[in-house]
């Protein structure tokens, strides 16, 4: 499964209490990031994360290229919902194409634990199947 992972400053650091509490579960899957996300990620563990741009100068929507092609199985991304950010457009299309392609994508800790959960039974194995009749690129 391809994973992503994003957290905006605030909450930097439960993403990394998260990650580390399920390192066990994320290890077996293909994992990404923003930049700095990413960066204090595998710091704190020993996961490998291929990191994208910093959300503010364009990470959330490299992220949200992959989930248009629906390649993006599921997605952590812990928002400061008490902070303006300066790339919020970039936020909510991201947000959008989430739900556009139907992936699933937790946006708190309370849901973060409860997908994480899911991904560790397997419940997201019907994705396999997304990946395997996906159309490909329209002409
Ligand atoms: O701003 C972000 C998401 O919108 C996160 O970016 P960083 O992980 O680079 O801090």
């Amino acid at each position: 499964m391809k994973i992503a992972f994003i957290a905006h400053d605030r909450k930097k650091d439960e993403m990394v209490n998260f990650v580390t509490a399920y390192e066990n579960v994320f290890e077996g899957h293909e994992l990404y990031s923003t930049g700095t996300t990413g960066k204090r990620i595998m710091e704190n563990t020993s996961l490998k994360i291929h990191r994208f741009m910093s959300g503010p100068l364009g990470g959330d929507q490299q992220i949200g290229a992959l989930v248009a092609q629906n390649e993006m199985d599921l997605i952590i991304f812990l928002r400061d919902p008490l902070m303006a950010q300066p790339h919020e457009p970039d936020i909510n299309a991201l947000l959008r194409l989430c739900d556009v392609q139907g992936i699933p994508l937790g946006t708190n800790i309370a849901t973060a634990e409860i997908l994480v959960k899911a991904l560790d039974r397997g419940d997201f194995a019907w994705r396999e199947l997304v990946h395997k009749y996906k159309p490909g690129v329209e002409e």
